[in-house]
């Protein structure tokens, strides 16, 4: 029996309060957090914008662009994945379209949020969201076109930045209501705020313990006792292994050479161990010993 993405996810929910879901970058990154133990893995919107496409996370990149992603990572490695959908990728229609899309590239859940199309961080000034209304009719229109029931639809809002923390509690609520299975509350600045969301909501409630933002980076612990379900990491070994990519850029440029940073990298032998490089060459050898092989004329 094939068990569904969804499946998966909502299992790994029930095995592990609060679940960390742990950012990927690519299809590689998600095999060294597979190997880590973790148990759900993540694929940030933020992350696809800044490292696929080299932009900022202002509503550039599109579906596809997700979608190329999403499906590196999910043909590669069997961890339920959920995926940053943004606002949807347009109006309903399109909130309908992403969810299918989704599931046939093999994601299990995905997040959507109330902000305006013209979106951006959810820990930066100056965000814009839509009307609650607009917000359900995301909700309902996401839920509506599931075509397995149980992928996973994650409502964000982003209100308590804008209208304070009764809009987004009502907010919570009403999308809920609407059918969403776990709330997202962004950028949430208080410990006690997640409670107040667990309280208020009958579904699961995420933080996203993202670094450089508003949220203080509580601690697994600091968030099990605020009642919080799951825990996301969205783009903390990205920004590691940016800053320590620029390490090695700028030594290897002022220096004419790399080796004062050859400690900080990832041997040889221990790039193939995490890419299953041996497993592959034996099945080379067995299945095809002539392959490669020089024919003879
Ligand atoms: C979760 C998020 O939407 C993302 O794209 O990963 C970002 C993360 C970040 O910019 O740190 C967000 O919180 O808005």
């Amino acid at each position: 029996m094939i068990i569904s993405a969804g499946s998966r996810f909502r299992a790994a929910l029930a095995e592990e309060k609060p679940l960390q879901v742990v950012g990927c970058i690519n299809a590689y990154a998600a095999r060294l957090a597979a190997r880590t133990g973790f148990k759900a893995l993540y694929l940030s919107g933020g992350g696809v914008a800044a490292a696929s496409l080299g932009v900022p996370d202002l509503a550039i990149s599109t579906l596809d662009d997700v979608l190329t992603d999403v499906r590196r990572i999910t043909d590669i490695i069997d961890l339920p994945l959920l995926v940053d959908a943004d606002t949807g990728f347009g109006g309903v229609l399109n909130v309908a379209r992403t969810v299918k899309s989704l599931i046939k590239a093999g994601a299990a859940a995905l997040h959507i949020e109330d902000q305006v199309d013209a979106k951006r961080c959810g820990h930066l000034p100056g965000k814009m969201i839509v009307s609650e209304a607009q917000m359900v009719d995301r909700i309902k229109a996401a839920v509506d076109a599931r075509t397995d029931p149980r992928f996973v639809i994650m409502a964000r809002t982003d209100a308590l930045a804008v209208e304070g923390l009764q809009s987004a509690m009502d907010r919570a609520c009403a999308f809920v209501e609407a059918g969403a299975d776990i709330i997202f509350p962004e950028a949430v600045t208080e410990l006690d705020t997640y409670r107040r969301f667990a309280a208020a909501v009958s579904v699961p409630v995420l933080a996203n313990i993202t670094e450089f933002g508003a949220t203080p980076l509580y601690s697994v612990e600091e968030l099990a006792k605020a009642d919080v379900s799951l825990v996301l990491y969205p783009l903390s070994a990205f920004r590691a292994m940016s800053a320590a990519a620029l390490n090695v850029y700028r030594t290897i440029r002022n220096e004419g050479t790399q080796k004062k940073t050859i400690d900080t990298m990832q041997t040889r032998a221990e790039l193939y161990d995490f890419l299953d490089y041996h497993a592959y060459e034996e099945k080379l050898n067995v299945m095809f010993p002539e392959s490669g092989k020089p024919e003879d004329d």
